[in-house]
């Protein structure tokens, strides 16, 4: 890998997710999102939201907080339901074209089953955020099994570390990780064998035996919590429209990246922001950049 990353430019990709006339939800995919325990059950509903407004088929959020796995009136598009006491048979029953684990988790001994339960799954994508990432950090069963997982299926898992979450997988200081963020993301993959993208200003995109990729897109307006969540319900659509329209994990994972942060740069530019800008905003102008892009 080179030391100095390329310039991410994946929107031509986008063209790939053009429907035919005949396709129905099943060309589209089924998304399974886990998370959003007690207090956080809004990170997985962000997730789902983009998920569904970027064209998934079917999203199902696997809620973790019982009080929060009821239908949700202002988006009843979204399959919410408890969390299943036995992850590994729920997946069997289930059969998504992608899975997604982590937005607002929780660190719980059932969120450590169901992050098991997931890094075992059959070959599928999969999408590993937010708290699944500090379960992995503390734990070397995790690791080993996410490392497990790229030597039986290479390219078809991806972290998304925000620097916080990428000390903490490489045990340095925030500080380390910011001041040489290309070996950081190096680093990372090596240790983890995935699909990285280090999240932040310039996010940076790599995976084994590929060049690093840095987005040059984005803007502080999108430091508010949630618009990590709303980035791996995108990459999760995009992922599943991509099985049946030829976009691997890598490919859907770089449109995404480009995607939000345009969408960001698009609202600021319209006023909508920094100041106050939000994710869900941001979901809907990245369904308009997406649809403008076919
Ligand atoms: N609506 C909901 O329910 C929501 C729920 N959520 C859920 O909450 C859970 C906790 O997740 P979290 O990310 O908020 O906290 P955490 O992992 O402790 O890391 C924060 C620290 O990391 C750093 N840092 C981050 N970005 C950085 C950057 N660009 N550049 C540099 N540093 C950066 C920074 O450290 P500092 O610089 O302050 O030392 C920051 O303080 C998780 O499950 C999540 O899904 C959220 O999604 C929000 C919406
Ligand atoms: N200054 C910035 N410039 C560009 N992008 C940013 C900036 N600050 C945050 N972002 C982006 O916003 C998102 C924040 O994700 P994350 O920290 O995981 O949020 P949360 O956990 O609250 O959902 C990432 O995609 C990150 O790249």
């Amino acid at each position: 890998m080179p030391s100095k990353p390329h310039t991410l430019s994946a929107l031509g990709l986008i063209s790939r997710l053009s429907r035919a006339p005949e396709e129905h939800k099943g060309h589209a995919g089924k998304v399974i999102l886990v998370g959003g325990s007690a207090g956080m059950a809004g990170a997985l509903l962000l997730a789902g939201n983009a998920c569904l407004h970027l064209g998934a088929g079917w999203t199902i959020l696997e809620m973790l907080d019982p009080a929060s796995a009821h239908a949700d009136h202002e988006q009843p598009e979204l399959m919410i339901r408890l969390a299943n006491t036995d992850p590994k048979q729920s997946l069997k029953q289930s059969l998504p074209d992608v899975l997604a684990i982590g937005p607002g988790l929780g660190t719980s001994h059932f969120a450590t089953q169901w992050l098991k339960a997931c890094l075992e799954s059959e070959k599928i994508p999969l999408v590993i955020d937010a708290d699944a990432l500090n379960l992995i950090a503390d734990s070397s069963e995790l690791l080993n099994a996410l490392q497990l997982r790229n030597q039986h299926y290479p390219g078809q898992t991806v972290l998304t570390p925000h620097p916080g979450e990428a000390a903490r997988l490489l045990g340095q200081l925030i500080s380390d990780i910011q001041t040489d963020r290309v070996s950081a993301v190096k680093k990372l993959v090596s240790l983890t064998q995935s699909i990285v993208i280090l999240k932040g200003q310039h996010t940076l995109i790599a995976a084994p035996d590929r060049d690093i990729l840095q987005c040059e897109q984005g803007n502080p307006g999108m430091g508010t919590g949630g618009m990590g969540d709303v980035l791996t319900g995108s990459i999760s659509a995009i992922t599943a429209q991509g099985v049946r329209h030829h976009l691997n994990l890598w490919e859907a994972s770089c449109v995404a990246v480009q995607l939000h942060a345009s969408a960001a740069d698009s609202l600021m530019q319209k006023g909508t922001g920094p100041i106050g800008l939000t994710p869900s905003e941001t979901i809907i102008e990245m369904r308009t950049l997406l649809n403008n892009l076919l």
